[in-house]
């Protein structure tokens, strides 16, 4: 069949490319349809560089061509992400960490979803991978990085760097750890306010002895109170990662964490949404899904919010046994967690990066390429 380009144009017309009001063609997104028999190239611009947004356009297009011109016209899409003009300073706040190339900050917004769960298992993953890795636990209302980490124990160390004593966080399973926790006895309740609690974060951040670290985690407290904004004014926080259960309830907080972030006035980079507990797998029955809390919430709320889905993470008895014992669920040697948590961490590496390459290099944000992670690469 011969296609020709109006009939194209009349149906690229009936959609819009993401963030855009008017349909793709009035908008001036086509920038070109050339026909070739049944073979169709359309050059599309767009202004959002994620890859739903590209993967979005470019599903649309076929499916559109398909349905209304001819089913089997072979189509080539080629989206060009028009990137924002790179912001004159840097967005980045606070001041940068010598030595610290990226701080990821794991939020939720509502408590008990897993975002601790989700922060040691994020962390041993990519310190297989090969990445220098720390963990800093900022939950000052329960923080649990000692006993997931099992150094619930140890203390850090004072050592002398540069003639200034500075703590040495705790070292296990490779991962760097400092924890709030370290500083409270485990049965006091902690009523650290957010100026106090900032205070003692910062030196944790500031008087540690962190060394090289490609990436610090960060866990925050659940929610989005005063305490996250202090947080977020003192780090150079290269992104986020909110963590939801697939739960309406949870979903909802999950969106003020979201909104919290991309606010202007924060502006912290959302690298994506972790659905934890997504469904329960009996250890029994490893290929059956059971939806207990309801299905893909969390990937429509990513679709809605335009942010990446990172992945799913299922409902698994040794999850909550891993972490009570104190070795993450994704140091096991095999098992339903390890390639979800593979899979994961490399959509987190692969958005830092993209986010990386989207502002101007500081020390904050230094990573740049995938180069010498082997897990990437697969
Ligand atoms: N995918 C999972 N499968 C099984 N158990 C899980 C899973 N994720 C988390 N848990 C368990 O749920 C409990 C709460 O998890 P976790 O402490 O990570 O939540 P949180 O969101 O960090 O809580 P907080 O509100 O204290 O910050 C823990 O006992 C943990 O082991």
């Amino acid at each position: 069949m011969k296609l020709n380009k109006k009939d194209i144009l009349e149906a690229l017309k009936t959609i819009t490319v993401p963030g855009a009001g008017e349909n793709m063609v009035d908008s001036g997104a086509v920038t070109n349809v050339l026909t070739f028999g049944d073979e169709v190239i359309v050059d599309v611009t767009i202004n959002n560089p994620t890859l739903q947004a590209r993967k979005k356009t470019e599903v649309d297009i076929l499916k559109t061509i398909h349905e209304k011109v001819y089913e089997k016209a072979q189509v080539k899409v080629n989206v060009k992400v028009n990137a924002p003009a790179a912001p004159e300073k840097n967005e980045i706040k606070g001041k940068a960490i010598p030595g610290i190339k990226n701080i990821v900050a794991v939020a939720s917004g509502k408590g008990g979803v897993g975002k601790s769960t989700v922060t040691a298992n994020l962390a041993v993953t990519l310190a297989k991978m090969g990445f220098k890795v720390g963990v800093l636990d900022a939950d000052i209302y329960g923080p649990s990085m000692p006993i997931m980490f099992d150094v619930a124990s140890e203390r850090p160390l004072s050592v002398t760097i540069d003639g200034k004593s500075k703590m040495k966080p705790v070292e296990s399973y490779g991962v760097k750890v400092l924890s709030i926790g370290f500083f409270t006895k485990p049965d006091q309740a902690v009523i650290w306010r957010g100026p106090m609690a900032a205070k003692a974060l910062n030196q944790m951040i500031f008087d540690a002895a962190w060394g090289e670290l490609d990436f610090l985690l960060l866990d925050l407290p659940p929610g989005t109170g005063d305490i996250h904004l202090s947080i977020m004014q003192a780090l150079p926080i290269t992104g986020a990662v909110v963590v939801s259960t697939p739960q309406a309830i949870a979903l909802a907080d999950a969106k003020k964490g979201v909104a919290m972030f991309q606010q202007d006035s924060i502006n912290v980079p959302v690298l994506g949404i972790i659905e934890n507990m997504a469904y329960f797998t009996p250890a029994e029955l490893p290929e059956n899904k059971y939806y207990i809390f309801g299905r893909e919430g969390a990937k429509n709320l990513a679709e809605d919010l335009d942010v990446r889905m990172l992945g799913e993470i299922p409902l698994i008895q040794s999850i909550r046994e891993a972490g009570d014992v104190g070795r993450p669920a994704a140091l096991q040697a095999d098992g339903p967690l390890i390639n979800v948590m593979d899979e994961i961490t490399r959509n987190v590496v692969e958005e830092t990066v993209r986010r990386n390459t989207d502002l101007p290099p500081t020390e904050a944000i230094k990573i740049t390429t995938m180069a010498g992670c082997a897990a990437v690469k697969n």
